[in-house]
């Protein structure tokens, strides 16, 4: 019996490398694969002439439809129409140039070319379909989910005097009419139809109307927007949507242009089903935001110098600048609000228990710029659209890397260089966790935005891109992040002995029937707890940040986990061996990590590893 034991833990083992080794398979399956990417994108720059070959990469937004260089002639400003769309841009709506992708959408869907556009929120998708309306006889039928979404946007098309109406459940009577009667106007008294999806699958008489408006080449464009609402693998499916495809069949000379800022192919395959629009033309605007700098800043639990080191940023480097400080709770954003105002600056708390008008308020002065930073918790989200935010500090970790990457790209939407601080604090990962515990994949993802803060191998951007479905490739990202600039100062560290020391901690605790919080582990580890254990236990050299590195890394890599406790009152945080620990019974085993060897810039960082 003994015997069978002993083999089968060796087969668990040996189980265990295999799944490690296709890890890595499948690791190194997919680098390869972006790189020949790549190199194919390299070859076709290089091949000027042929038009025949065609590439299909998501992350360039080339189209197996169209050829690279087909696809740059949308680029250029030599069509009949560019002269008035640069007219339109400047005079009507006062902008002074496009963004990346906002020329080359306008000028196929102006050519007639059925299209799909996916960019990330607040990049501008609705010009491109609100410019080509103007420049287009007759109306632009656009669909829309929310009637909210709907009037802000006839709102604001009326104060730079672009006639715009629309057709939704409380519309009148008499204002239904007379849109009705203006849709076969050959005066085109609108410029643009905003209808919800429900009018489109449910009215006869808007749907005669069309017909009609479409027999006298009135229906220019039809645009749909937040178009993933019509695919059940989206997040927002809407029945409605699904029934929009009658738009396409009964209207094929239409182009149609579909937009959003979700990415997933699966989603957008789908939607050019239900559209019944073959083959359009899709274009990607990345999801890389290249004019904001990226930087993780160690948070001291021993000795917190993060709000000194917050303040400072403040009166230098943002001296008089816009800024949001993003922290965990109601209590934090006061507390921070006021340590920072004892620190002379001007910073106001926002959080969701406020009274309405004193958060108006906070956010009135702010986006006048009366005052400059708002210490906020995620709240502060809907509806800030301030274009210069020079800097968001996270002094708390957000929840996943989604959460990061929308809070923190509140900075720069003017397209100025701006900067995304968040200080990474050991103690934090394990208040968000037990916050998150009750929510399905909710461990999963804390663990990969842990895991963009912790991992300097590789750079910041890239990790983010993973999850857009997207490939930046280091050298895009310019030294825009810490990992990038600092690589010179990382060295690999072998903490196999570390991980084997951690091991036995948490192996002893188990055998004396104690739970470990993460706080006890690193202070027996450390030689901190109490002087019976230290006895039983192997204390380390490692300085407590070191140690808490290790610890994350364990955890991220699966040879610790977590183990949750619940009291009437709160969840309790345990550490437990994960599945890989007994890999390092094996000799042959080893674990390495990159590390910082001299800090420099911050102080916060700079104790991070003496070589
Ligand atoms: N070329 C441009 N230059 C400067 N600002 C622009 C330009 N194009 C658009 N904007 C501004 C106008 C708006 O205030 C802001 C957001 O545009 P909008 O079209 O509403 O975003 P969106 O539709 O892509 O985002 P969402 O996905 O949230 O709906 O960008
Ligand atoms: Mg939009
Ligand atoms: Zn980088």
């Amino acid at each position: 019996l003994a015997e069978l034991d002993s083999v089968e833990a060796e087969l668990e083992l040996v189980e265990l490398q295999i799944a490690e080794l296709l890890q890595k398979q499948a690791e190194l399956t997919s680098r390869k694969n972006a790189l020949l990417q790549r190199l194919e994108e390299a070859c076709d720059a290089a091949q000027s002439s042929s038009s025949s070959s065609s590439t299909s990469l998501k992350s360039s937004g080339a189209n197996p439809v169209m050829s690279k260089q087909e696809m740059q002639r949308y680029d250029g400003s030599d069509f009949p129409w560019s002269k008035e769309v640069e007219q339109h841009l400047k005079d009507t709506f006062h902008l002074s140039n496009f963004r990346p992708l906002q020329r080359r959408a306008i000028n196929l869907t102006l050519s007639g070319k059925d299209l799909f556009l996916v960019m990330p929120t607040g990049r501008g998708k609705s010009l491109c379909y609100q410019l080509p309306a103007v420049c287009s006889k007759g109306f632009t039928l656009v669909v829309t989910p929310l009637v909210s979404l709907m009037e802000d946007q006839i709102m604001y098309l009326k104060s730079i005097n672009v006639p715009a109406v629309m057709l939704n459940a409380s519309s009148s009577k008499a204002d239904a009419k007379t849109v009705m009667a203006g849709m076969t106007d050959q005066k085109s008294p609108f410029k643009l139809l905003y209808v919800t999806p429900e009018k489109v699958s449910k009215s006869k008489l808007l749907m005669s109307r069309l017909e009609k408006a479409y027999n006298a080449n009135l229906l220019s464009r039809i645009a749909v927007d937040e178009v993933h609402c019509c695919s059940q693998w989206g997040h927002d499916f809407r029945p409605d949507y699904k029934l929009l495809g009658i738009l396409k069949r009964q209207f094929p000379k239409v182009p149609v242009l579909g937009l959003t800022a979700t990415a997933t192919s699966s989603v957008l395959k789908d939607c050019e089903k239900i559209l019944c629009v073959q083959q359009p033309v899709t274009l990607t605007a990345s999801f890389n935001r290249t004019n904001l700098y990226y930087e993780v800043r160690i948070k001291d639990s021993d000795n917190d110098a993060s709000i000194s080191d917050i303040a400072s940023l403040i009166k230098n480097r943002y001296n008089d600048q816009s800024g949001i400080v993003y922290v965990f709770s109601q209590k934090d954003a006061e507390s921070v609000a006021s340590k920072l105002q004892q620190k002379d600056i001007l910073a106001y708390p926002y959080h969701a228990n406020m009274e309405p008008d004193d958060k108006t308020r906070v956010h009135r002065k702010w986006a006048s710029n009366k005052i400059r930073v708002v210490v906020a918790t995620v709240a502060f989200g809907m509806g800030i659209d301030k274009p210069d935010v020079r800097f968001v500090i996270h002094h708390t970790i957000s929840k996943s890397i989604e959460n990061y990457y929308q809070e923190s790209g509140r900075a720069g939407r003017d397209d100025g260089p701006a900067d995304c601080i968040v200080y990474f604090g050991f103690s934090d990962i394990f208040r968000i966790s037990t916050m998150v515990v009750m929510e399905n994949v909710g461990q999963q993802k804390l663990l990969q935005i842990v895991d963009y803060c912790q991992n300097i191998d590789r750079c910041r951007r890239s990790l983010m891109a993973v999850h857009f479905d997207e490939v930046w490739d280091d050298k895009g990202c310019n030294q825009m992040c810490d990992t990038c600039r600092h690589a010179q100062e990382y060295t690999t560290v072998d903490i196999t002995q570390h991980a084997q020391q951690v091991v036995q901690i948490v192996e002893l605790a188990a055998s004396m029937d104690e739970k470990l919080t993460p706080l006890k582990l690193v202070e027996a580890w450390i030689g901190k707890g109490p002087a019976k254990r230290r006895k039983m236990i192997q204390t380390t050299t490692l300085s407590r940040l070191q140690a808490e590195a290790v610890i994350v890394r364990l955890l991220l890599l699966g040879y610790l986990r977590e183990d949750f406790s619940f009291t009437p009152y709160t969840t309790y945080f345990y550490v437990k061996l994960g599945r890989k620990a007994p890999l390092l019974k094996n000799q042959t085993h080893t674990l390495s990590m990159k590390m910082r060897t001299t800090g420099s810039g911050s102080a916060v960082v700079s104790t991070y590893w003496q070589q």
